[in-house]
């Protein structure tokens, strides 16, 4: 946590220091180092799930990235200037308020009854509605079960809160028509105020001119009228699920050692990892030895060309996917068009300018991710699916044995089948869904949580034993017995059983997940709605 927030903090220095160099210089080499840092701290807000800060950062980068192109703007003038500094300051000073609470402070308790459990998420919402809108007490009660800390103001009201909320939800009085002038004129209040939170409106009409109006005032993200309550949740629950952070490997093969180095420093830049090799002839040994996310391709090479090439490595199944991008002085466009029609993915021309050339790479390796984890993911809660959480929890087992800690969870929703028989299906799958939230909105990152079957999850926790994970998981076990599940005719409770395993008992992933099993078949015959423990050693098979 600590080495987080210093990483940021340590950034944001260093944008700092890059903008009084500027203005004592006024060279435009040192605006360019200026806008890299920006770049590289927008990346790493988003990277921290800061979407707020990350935004009100993009859009100093856009500001400033308008200089590179209008060469008219430039000597840049001292008012632009000026309006630079004071956006910088206040995206300065919001960081460092944020400095703690930005980053999830999920550890494991060493008292149960803490009155501020560190695996919980005390994070401010804020709801602004009309006195008594029946969403307000929806959203209050629904956000404060998942560990959020709601705030509900009517239109005119200044919130009263210790830190800026995470996010602002608007609930506008009549659904499905444009928003009032007075909703409007709080969102701009709101948003001057806490410029780095997130801003939800609800039940927009589906007009250009609704939403244009909505985002000029400040909204991030304007939900459709026929959006349900849960979506909207399940929308803000997203926003606070961090992504695992992974490298970016990129795999430059160019043959011009000037051009090696010119494209390695501008993804150095960046925070992405590259090696290069000179001749496609290594390709795929560097592709199997080095496993790319991307790879940036010269299009003129000795041996053959860059599409040439492509076309070759498509042919492999494992590479069908692989980001290409092209790299070339050519500005044919015909040229282009033929390269992506044979299996690349964009054309950059030389030399690329090192901010675009990093944001193509970055947005290429996301969403090549996105689709890799398409395949691994569930896609009604968006967990790990059955075969994916195996895989993970047996990196998990390798890395804790021979001496650390590790306790994995079998969860099962009780009598499901007749939530199903008696309120209809899509009942049922919003209680799975809402399990599914819950896990994800109490336990940390690092921890493993899958959809396991139909309406059974597995969760594994690092580092944990057996004991901490038993009161872990019977405090989510009591919070979710008391979540209300809306029904066309009401609300309905229900309950889970969990067993738990843990090591050194068990040694192996399958060992675990069978004691745990055999643990959850015991918790339903002693009646359901409980946690049992592993009680034997297992053996592997
Ligand atoms: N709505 C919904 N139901 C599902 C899904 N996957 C499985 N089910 C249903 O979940 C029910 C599981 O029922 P059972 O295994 O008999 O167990 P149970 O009713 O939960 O009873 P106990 O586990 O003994 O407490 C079955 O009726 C399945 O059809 C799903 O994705 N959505």
């Amino acid at each position: 946590m600590q080495e987080v927030s210093h990483s940021l903090i340590a950034l944001a220095k260093t944008l700092e220091l890059r903008w009084q160099s500027y203005r004592s210089s006024s060279e435009f080499d040192q605006f360019v180092e200026f806008t890299l840092s920006l770049n590289g701290l927008t990346e790493r807000l988003t990277q921290h799930n800061l979407p707020g800060l990350a935004s009100a950062c993009q859009e100093l980068e856009n500001r400033a990235l308008a200089f590179f192109t209008d060469h008219t703007l430039r000597p840049v003038s001292e008012e632009q200037a000026e309006a630079i500094s004071q956006q910088l300051n206040t995206i300065l000073q919001l960081l460092h308020r944020h400095e703690t609470p930005a980053v999830i402070t999920k550890r494991l308790s060493d008292g149960p009854d803490t009155e501020h459990d560190p695996w919980v998420r005390q994070r401010n919402v804020l709801i602004v509605s009309r006195h008594g809108h029946p969403w307000r007490a929806a959203l209050v009660e629904q956000l404060s079960f998942y560990g959020f800390r709601p705030h509900a103001i009517d239109w005119e009201d200044e919130p009263e809160l210790d830190e800026a909320p995470l996010a602002v939800i608007l609930v506008p009085d009549q659904e499905n028509s444009s928003y009032p002038q007075q909703a409007l004129a709080a969102l701009q209040r709101l948003k001057q105020r806490y410029v780095a939170s997130y801003v939800y409106c609800l039940s927009v009409p589906s007009s250009l001119e609704s939403i244009v109006s909505l985002q000029r005032a400040g909204a991030n993200v304007c939900i459709p009228a026929e959006v349900k309550l849960s979506d909207i949740l399940s929308r803000i629950l997203d926003l606070v699920e961090s992504r695992e952070q992974e490298t970016h490997r990129v795999l430059i093969v160019e043959d011009s050692k000037t051009a090696v180095a010119h494209i390695q420093r501008a993804l150095d830049l960046h925070g992405i990892d590259s090696r290069a090799i000179h001749t496609p002839l290594s390709l795929l040994q560097a592709c199997a030895e080095y496993r790319p996310h991307a790879i940036l391709m010269d299009m003129y090479m000795p041996f053959c060309t860059g599409v040439e090439v492509t076309r070759a490595l498509r042919q492999i199944p494992e590479y069908q996917s692989l980001p290409v991008i092209y790299l070339s002085g050519e500005t044919d466009i015909a040229q282009q068009v033929e390269a992506l029609r044979l299996g690349g993915d964009q054309f950059l021309t030389k030399p690329a300018n090192p901010i675009i050339l990093a944001s193509v790479v970055k947005t290429k390796i996301e969403r090549y991710r996105d689709m890799l984890r398409s395949g691994r993911h569930d896609s009604l809660t968006g967990l790990l699916n059955h075969s994916a959480a195996k895989g993970q929890l047996e990196q998990m087992v390798r890395r804790a044995l021979p001496a650390g800690q590790l306790a994995v969870a079998m969860i099962d929703i009780d009598r499901f089948k007749s939530i199903n028989d008696n309120y209809g299906h899509p009942v049922g799958d919003q209680v799975i869904r809402s399990l599914a939230w819950l896990l994800r909105g109490r336990l940390r990152n690092t921890d493993l949580i899958g959809r396991y079957g139909g309406e059974e999850f597995i969760v594994a926790l690092g580092g944990v034993d057996l004991n901490q994970a038993m009161h872990l998981l019977d405090r989510i076990r009591e919070d979710f017995s008391r979540l209300p599940h809306a029904h066309g005719r009401g609300a309905l409770r229900a309950s889970f059983s969990c067993g738990i395993a843990a090591v050194p008992s068990q040694v192996t992933a399958g060992c675990l997940i069978e004691a745990a099993d055999e643990a959850l078949l015991q918790a339903k015959r002693d009646g359901r709605n409980r946690i049992v423990a592993a009680s034997r050693k297992r053996t592997p098979q």
